[in-house]
């Protein structure tokens, strides 16, 4: 079950930006590195990472296993600390960040609480924040609504499709309102028609929130589809291979995977996969 800490994460106000970067970059990445101490030694989890995302870019991470993917959306959150290098988000860092509410986390798992309503669920973090009731009603309104889940308020997470509940959580994630969304592998677990469908959803929300979105994937299409930026990843060090601006228009409609600009970014991406592995060898 997440904690109070994960479960919060999402916008307000707080602290003013400190102006280390300019205006419209929200993350900003200089020689990050992250290394777990472990019994058998350490683990280099970030190494040499350089990234600045913009207001508004919907990101991909995409990598193998053990790549640092999870690693490097954590500390954006202020849930793992950098061991070198800066990390700003908003120009804060990313424990001022969190403060201030800079940003909302959707998990792997829905991690919804068996026993509350989808609405009570969502309502969850707007509580632990001291929100009146009714600002609590119309926000958790607004952002089912988002979500396609309007008239599921007073339903159960068990009573909902895992796609839904997925769903939910990203209403909870959005419950603050923040400009930034950090998405860890939310449709991992979902079949390929679910996420085919959420996948269209989550592009019309970006568009119409226009949010800035940081999203971890194992899927070339997905990360493909979503995406104005592809970060691939590598492990052992988990290190950037390559970043790529995509081409392909904002607005994406499915059968855009059939183009020959997509089959053409997909390529590069695993052209940036096979990379990654041959510096192992
Ligand atoms: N708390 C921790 N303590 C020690 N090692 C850790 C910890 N968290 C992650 N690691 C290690 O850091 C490396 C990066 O892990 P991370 O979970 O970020 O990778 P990932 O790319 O997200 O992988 P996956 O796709 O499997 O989720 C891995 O070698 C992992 O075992």
């Amino acid at each position: 079950m997440l904690s109070a800490e994960e479960i919060e994460g999402f916008a307000d106000d707080g602290p003013e930006p400190t102006d280390t970067a300019p205006r419209d970059v929200v993350i900003d990445a200089r020689d990050v590195e992250l290394v777990f101490e472990t019994n058998d030694g350490p683990v280099h989890a970030l190494q040499d990472i350089n990234l600045q995302i913009s207001k508004g870019d919907f990101v991909s991470f995409i990598g193998p296993s053990g790549c640092g993917k999870t690693t490097f959306l954590r500390a954006i959150a202020a849930l793992e600390q950098p061991t070198g290098g800066t990390l700003t988000v908003n120009g804060m860092s990313p424990d001022e960040a969190r403060r201030s509410r800079a940003y909302g986390y959707v998990f792997q798992a829905a991690g919804l609480y068996p026993w509350r309503t989808i609405a009570a669920n969502v309502k969850l973090p707007l509580e632990i924040m001291g929100f009146d009731k009714a600002e609590q009603d119309r926000r958790a309104q607004d952002v089912l609504r988002l979500v396609d889940l309007e008239g599921f308020e007073r339903k159960y997470p068990w009573q909902l499709s895992g796609g839904m509940q997925q769903r939910a959580s990203i209403a909870r994630a959005l419950a603050f309102d923040a400009d930034l969304l950090l998405m860890d592998e939310p449709f991992g677990a979902l079949d390929e028609i679910v996420r085919d469908h959420l996948n269209e959803q989550l592009l019309s929300l970006w568009a119409r929130t226009e949010k800035t979105i940081g999203f971890v994937t194992h899927s070339i299409p997905e990360a493909v589809y979503l995406s104005t930026k592809i970060v691939v990843m590598s492990p052992r060090p988990g290190r950037i291979t390559d970043v790529i601006d995509s081409p392909l228009p904002r607005e994406r409609p499915l059968d855009i995977r059939d183009t020959p600009e997509f089959l053409e970014v997909a390529h590069r991406v695993r052209e940036g996969l096979r990379a990654g592995h041959a510096y192992d060898d």
